[in-house]
């Protein structure tokens, strides 16, 4: 495996890319608009930086790293791909059109994987004729921080293909844990039901936004409070994870209503400088 491309060049595309130009790997990154996937190059870059003000890398190989990093807004560069790892928005429709799309142009050897915190990659891998090549690799936020990667078969997944990218995780410094494909996987079955009580918990009035999180902080040891770490995540991706939970496993799930709120005013947190909190 050579060549990689990343396709969605939001915080996790570009999370992403970086650990795999770091891993040696030439990296397409592609996104709808060049502004988002120049958005997504320059939080490489002050990443990157950051790494060589603190002494953790030298500068040529930050400037090695980022040669390897080609920019792209049309998914037929995948044409080049021995491996796509799709992370765009957490949207059936969207990952439906995108994986019909990579069917279309890749070879035949490339994999397919998606990045999806929640979706069923069975469904996924059913749009494209390759649906033993499509597998859920799910990584965690701050990309190059969080070790661990969720690696997720299908109902169809190669033995071989899991194999690959296994050893790739691992090769990015990464630990993979095998889970099944169902709701929110593991990670997110069991993180989502807590940020959203945690919001049902602001609702009802029990505690103010800060208490809340210094409660889980002060408490449980968490480094961020669960409202902080939803502001992280992005208030539509927690939504739309927490949808996928309600709509699979039942009432127990339900998104509360001040999430739904949050996310039709458009405070989806960090990204839109503005969530439970204010950035
Ligand atoms: C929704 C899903 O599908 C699945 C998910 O991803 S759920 C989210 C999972 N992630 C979490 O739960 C994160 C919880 N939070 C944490 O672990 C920590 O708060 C944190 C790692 C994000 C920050 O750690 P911290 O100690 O509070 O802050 P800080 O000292 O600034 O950062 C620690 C290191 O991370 C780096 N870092 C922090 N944020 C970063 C980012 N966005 N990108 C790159 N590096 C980052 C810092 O540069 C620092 O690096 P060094 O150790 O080399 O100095
Ligand atoms: N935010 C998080 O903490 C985590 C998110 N994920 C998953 O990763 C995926 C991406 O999430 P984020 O990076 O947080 O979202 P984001 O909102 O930061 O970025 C998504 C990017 O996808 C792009 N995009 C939308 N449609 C596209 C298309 N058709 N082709 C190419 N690009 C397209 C958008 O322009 C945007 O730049 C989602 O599936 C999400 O569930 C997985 C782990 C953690």
């Amino acid at each position: 495996m050579k060549t990689i491309m990343v396709v969605g060049a939001g915080q996790m595309g570009s999370g992403i890319a970086q650990v795999a130009a770091q891993a040696g790997y030439a990296v397409i990154l592609n996104d709808i608009k060049d502004e988002f996937v120049q958005r997504g190059l320059q939080t490489i870059a002050k990443n990157l930086s950051r790494s060589v003000e603190k002494g953790k890398m030298e500068a040529a190989e930050k400037e090695a790293v980022l040669s390897r990093l080609k920019p792209s807004v049309a998914l037929e560069d995948a044409a080049a791909a021995d491996l796509v790892i799709e992370a765009a928005v957490e949207n059936m429709a969207i990952k439906a059109e995108i994986f019909k799309q990579l069917d279309a142009v890749c070879p035949e050897a490339t994999i397919l994987a998606t990045n999806t915190s929640s979706l069923p990659i069975t469904e996924v891998a059913a749009v494209t004729k390759r649906p033993e090549k499509v597998i859920g690799m799910h990584f965690m936020n701050p990309v190059p921080v969080m070790k661990l990667v969720e690696v997720i078969r299908g109902l169809a997944t190669d033995d071989a293909v899991y194999g690959e990218i296994e050893a790739l995780s691992r090769k990015m410094g990464k630990t993979p844990v095998e889970v099944n494909d169902a709701p929110g996987f593991v990670a997110n079955r069991i993180l989502i039901p807590m940020i959203n009580e945690a919001v049902w918990t602001l609702y009802e009035g029990i505690a103010g936004i800060e208490e809340i999180d210094q409660v889980m902080k002060l408490g449980m040891n968490h480094p961020m409070g669960p409202l902080t770490l939803a502001d992280l995540i992005g208030l539509d991706t927690v939504l739309a994870i927490c949808e996928v939970l309600h709509e699979g496993m039942g009432d127990k799930y339900r998104p509360c209503p001040l999430l739904r709120k949050y996310v039709k005013a458009g405070w989806l947190g960090r990204k839109t400088g503005r969530g439970f909190y204010q950035y």
